[in-house]
């Protein structure tokens, strides 16, 4: 049996420790409240972040991140995009050598600009060979009512995928592999941004049509970057992206597509953070992808207007016809 280490007890690292032990694994959940980790033990809940749901026998959870790490093969790792660098700086010392550390988030970090799998390697000084990446239409809350979904572990190493993939498949998730990290990372970043616009123009109260053109389109621009980054197109157009992309958009379980449709509604900015108490990493990644998007020379006319309504310069209603830059002369599909 593969003993494996959760890090983050929010919706994604409590949902994602039931499929690993559904799949078989010995499971120890890290959570940060002690009271939060003998509930997820004692009565097999996170009434918090999955009401309703409960959790297998073979997943305990601990608030002591030594002992949670001690001796396991597998890391997976699920905290928001923004504090992951603290997290692993508090913990390099505690990573198990030759264990693999496996990034279940969607985020760039700010500043650096740097990829969740950069920052694994960076802060935790491990080869790439030793790190991979999780991505795909992947709601927490449908997985964990054990709803037929697929996933994709992408490592540079394809041992390391194959090893990941099979620790994280189970009867109700099918975990693919690839090699393309960045286009995978990149895929659930960028549709992140995408479910923002798309819950922002259904907030305002347009329909399938503006939904559409900006789904479609912002296929586009999430592939034109990745692609521009070193990503492989199929990538963009299998489960990490397209696949995500609909899920996300479509999906009012969603925070960044909800975190949008507030936007829509006429909220501010900070009066949306301040209503969101799960993660909305689109809200943070718009910065960097922007910055990204300029250092190539990428055009994202979506993903900045996107900027443009949180920054308040941009009238929610007003984000639909600017579908391409604002040119008067007909731009190709
Ligand atoms: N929820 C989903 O459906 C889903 C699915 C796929 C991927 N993801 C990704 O997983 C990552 C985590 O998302 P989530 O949904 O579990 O978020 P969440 O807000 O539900 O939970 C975040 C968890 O991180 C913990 N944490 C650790 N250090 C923290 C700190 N310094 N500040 C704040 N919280 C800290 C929190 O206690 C909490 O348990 C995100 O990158 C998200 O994009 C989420
Ligand atoms: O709730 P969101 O918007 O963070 O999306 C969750 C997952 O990334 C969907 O795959």
């Amino acid at each position: 049996m593969t003993r494996v280490a959760v890090l983050g007890a929010g919706s994604w690292g409590t949902t994602f420790a039931k499929v690993l032990a559904d799949g078989g694994a010995d499971v120890t959940l890290w959570a940060r409240r002690q009271e939060l980790a003998e509930q997820i033990t004692r009565s097999r809940r996170n009434s918090d972040y999955l009401p309703g749901i409960t959790l297998p026998a073979n997943l305990s959870a601990d608030s002591d991140v030594a002992a949670v790490l001690d001796g396991v093969e597998q890391v997976f790792v699920s905290v928001p995009s923004q504090t992951l660098r603290e997290n692993l700086a508090a913990i390099r010392h505690l990573i198990p050598d030759d264990s693999r550390v496996v990034s279940l988030m969607k985020g760039v970090e700010k500043g650096t600009r740097f990829r969740m799998s950069e920052v694994i390697e960076q802060e935790l000084h491990i080869d790439p060979a030793r790190v991979a990446v999780v991505s795909g239409p992947n709601l927490a809350m449908e997985i964990a009512k054990e709803q037929p979904t697929a996933s994709v572990v992408s490592s540079t190493d394809p041992d390391t995928a194959a090893a990941v993939a099979v620790v994280a498949t189970n009867p109700y998730l099918r975990s693919f592999v690839n090699n393309d990290v960045i286009g995978t990372e990149f895929g659930g970043v960028l549709k992140n941004l995408i479910a923002v616009a798309i819950g922002i123009v259904d907030g305002v109260g347009y329909g399938e049509n503006t939904k559409a053109s900006i789904i479609t389109r912002g296929l586009v621009e999430m592939t034109d970057f990745a692609v521009a980054y070193g990503a492989r197109p199929e990538t963009l157009s299998g489960l990490a992206g397209l696949g995500d992309l609909i899920a996300t958009c479509e999906s009012s379980l969603s925070r960044n597509n909800t975190a949008g449709r507030l936007l829509g509604q006429g909220y501010s900015f900070s009066a949306v953070v301040r209503q969101m108490n799960q993660t909305a990493e689109g809200l943070a990644s718009v910065a960097p992808v922007l910055e990204l998007a300029a250092a190539k020379g990428v055009d994202m006319p979506i993903v900045s207007q996107v900027a443009e309504v949180l920054a308040g310069t941009l009238a929610p209603r007003d984000i639909a016809p600017h579908l391409t830059t604002d040119t008067d002369e007909p731009q190709g599909e």
